[in-house]
């Protein structure tokens, strides 16, 4: 914790985005402030202070102080993060959650809470041990728990060991209860953000019901149209335009500045809002993502540079050395983790 000298001035923060600071009167929690705020360090004297435009006063630190870190916010420390954040890279893996207890019964999904089937968390473990040299600073999950197990169960085979720590930002005493109080142990974690954003799409009144039956009694054309087509949703469901309406939103609201900063972004979500997504990296037509179709469990990666994103297809193994050979940085990362590790 901050035990620099404190003294008292006022000033005006603007608070930002979910991950904006927040401070609780009375428990002096200090925060670093991001670039671009007019105060180092502040804490609200007047009760709780989330995103938006907020006036309040702050303690300001010395220059010296050393501040509990936001890990959302918070700066690798790692050399080769730094010098893909000055070469402006990073990499973004996309991974579809492992097999679900209904992905197994063929029923409609959606935004039911499924968690995987033994064969998804091998899925999602065998995805690990495929993505286990690639940096990952960020993880961003749906709210749904057969992403999140999968992200999980991935980052058990990553060779940098880092903890993918849950943010729990859902109101400010969930954001207080959960605070890590050390730096060092912060570097050592990934954060994980969980948004409903990244759900897959909504299936409306075809949830739980199983895929074969319903074609035998709608037809196959119809349920066809319900699962493939673009603007057309099912009854009283999302179609995928308005899945990727909200999943595209959030991907470049909160997850492209992430990008854009240079950390390196792991995102586990579902086939539809992932689709989505893939449209909008790849520059789909509504007709080229209709017909994209994703597996469980298998990741693909992306590489973000110059504002661009650079398709890289799926590492096939952690050995694999066309991965590596992707960018330099990669093959960085991965040398400087063998010199760790031996
Ligand atoms: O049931 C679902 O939620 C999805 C994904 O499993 O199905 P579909 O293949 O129809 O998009």
């Amino acid at each position: 914790m901050a035990n620099a000298m404190l003294h008292q001035t006022v000033g005006t923060l603007q608070l930002h985005g979910s991950s904006g600071i927040h401070c609780q009167d009375g428990n002096n929690s200090v925060r670093l402030v991001p670039k671009g705020f007019k105060v180092e360090v502040g804490f609200c004297k007047r009760g709780i202070c989330s995103s938006g435009e907020k006036k309040f006063s702050v303690i300001q630190a010395s220059a010296s102080q050393t501040s509990v870190f936001d890990p959302v916010l918070s700066p690798s420390n790692n050399g080769t993060h730094e010098s893909l954040k000055k070469s402006n890279e990073a990499a973004l893996i996309l991974i579809r959650h492992g097999e679900s207890l209904w992905n197994e019964k063929n029923l409609f999904t959606g935004c039911v809470d499924v968690p995987l089937t033994k064969k998804g968390v091998e899925e999602a473990i065998e995805a690990g041990k495929r993505i286990s040299n690639i940096p990952v600073d960020m993880i961003f999950t749906s709210a749904l728990i057969r992403a999140q197990m999968t992200a999980m169960l991935a980052m058990t085979q990553h060779r940098r060991k880092k903890v993918p720590i849950i943010m729990h930002n859902e109101n400010e005493q969930a954001r207080v209860w959960s605070q890590i109080h050390s730096e060092d142990t912060i570097k050592q974690s990934i954060p994980v953000i969980a948004a409903w954003q990244l759900n897959e799409r909504m299936y409306g009144e075809l949830q739980g019901l199983n895929k074969q039956e319903t074609a035998d009694r709608f037809g196959k054309e119809k349920v066809h149209e319900w699962r493939r087509s673009y603007d057309i949703p099912p009854p009283n469901g999302e179609s995928l335009e308005m899945c990727a309406e909200r999943a595209v939103a959030y991907f470049k609201d909160e997850i492209e500045p992430q990008l854009l900063s240079g950390k390196n972004v792991m995102i586990a979500a579902h086939g539809n809002s992932l689709r989505s997504i893939i449209m909008y990296l790849d520059k789909l037509t509504s007709q080229e993502v209709i017909s994209l179709e994703l597996s469980t469990g298998i990741p693909m990666l992306y590489i973000f540079k110059e504002g661009k994103f650079i398709r890289r297809g799926s590492p096939i193994a952690p050995t694999e050395a066309g991965v590596y050979a992707y960018t330099r940085k990669l093959a960085q990362y991965r040398q400087k983790l063998d010199e760790m590790l031996h």
